[in-house]
């Protein structure tokens, strides 16, 4: 690829921009073979190479990529920096320790907590899908190990999957294993990769797939062995941006606009609705015996 054959070797400044106003900005001289921009904060490690316009998005909430309140709100300004940032076209998203892509939606998050809190978090979720979702770039998820519910949600937010080839790492929307319900928006994002039967089925069983299975009915579009899921992702992604932005682009808003638009159209709505389902308290009951069941399992 011709923008892939432009690495240039050079002593070159590399930005360092950070993600949340806390941190300072910084200049720092490094040896390297293409520009680096660098947006990294303290949960999400962003490397942006100039040459080829590919963002590798690195998820590090230990210790398993929880998506946390502070997480999804640092994810956001991420993504929306990426997304304003013209010599960005592509993002690669996934996790700095292999294992876990992530564990989706932080428990702890939707437990004993106020009906504000809860409300906050929620619109913190919505932020985070109509961002990834909604994205003008390429994105491409590098599933480097499990992925359930909201973790398995960002996958499926991306143009293509690539997962690590290991049986032991599973993705799915599990939702109802822990006496909760996928929203609207989640099982729309899963039946538009998948189809109504499939997501139907996978939905009411709460199914994690092994990576093998996923496979096979299109939850993932490639395995490849574990240490090749970045590269992988960086070639498909090279082959990807050979189609001019703006007639793929459009079309891709084509293609999801009326599912973003549902939840555009019912944003406080979707709140209210999250609120009183999870303040219930056999909601919070089955909340609390699943960590329970998860603690003991690590026993
Ligand atoms: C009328 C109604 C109509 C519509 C509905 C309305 C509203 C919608 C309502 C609700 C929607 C909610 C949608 C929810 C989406 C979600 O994402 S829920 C999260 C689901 N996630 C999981 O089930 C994953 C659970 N975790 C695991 O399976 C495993 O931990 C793992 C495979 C990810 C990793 O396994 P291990 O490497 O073996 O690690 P451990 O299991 O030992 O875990 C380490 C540590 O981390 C804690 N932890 C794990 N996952 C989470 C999590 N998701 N959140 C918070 N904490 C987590 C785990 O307990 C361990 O903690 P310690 O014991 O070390 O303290």
């Amino acid at each position: 690829m011709a923008a892939l054959g432009a690495l240039r070797s050079c002593w070159a400044p590399a930005r360092l921009l950070t993600g949340s106003a806390h941190h300072s900005n910084r200049l720092v001289l490094c040896q390297q073979t293409s520009i680096k921009r660098h947006f990294s904060n303290n949960k999400i490690l962003v490397e942006l190479d100039e040459a080829t316009g590919v963002a590798v998005m690195k998820m590090k909430n230990p210790p398993v990529n929880s998506l946390s309140l502070d997480f999804l709100t640092e994810f956001s300004i991420t993504l929306e920096k990426l997304e304003m940032d013209r010599g960005c076209r592509g993002l690669i998203l996934t996790s700095a320790s292999p294992k876990i892509f992530s564990a989706g939606l932080d428990i702890m998050e939707m437990c004993g907590k106020s009906a504000e809190h809860y409300g906050e978090f929620w619109r913190a979720v919505q932020e985070m899908w109509l961002k990834l979702y909604g994205s003008n770039m390429v994105t491409i998820a590098a599933i480097n190990g499990s992925s359930p519910a909201g973790g398995c949600l960002m996958a499926l937010c991306c143009d293509y999957r690539i997962m690590a080839d290991n049986p032991k790492y599973a993705i799915g929307l599990n939702e109802t294993q822990l006496g909760i319900v996928a929203p609207f928006w989640f099982k729309d994002t899963m039946s538009n990769v998948v189809g109504n039967r499939v997501t139907e089925q996978a939905l009411q069983l709460g199914q994690m797939f092994p990576a093998p299975e996923a496979l096979k009915f299109g939850l993932v579009d490639q395995l490849v062995p574990e240490e090749k899921v970045q590269s992988t992702a960086a070639s498909v992604m090279a082959q990807w941006l050979t189609v001019p932005d703006h007639a793929r682009q459009i079309t891709k808003s084509m293609m999801r606009k009326q599912t973003t638009d549902k939840l555009v159209n019912n944003r406080e709505a979707d709140i209210k609705n999250f609120v009183s389902f999870i303040t219930r308290d056999s909601i919070q009951k089955s909340l609390q015996v699943y960590m329970e069941r998860l603690r003991q399992r690590k026993q």
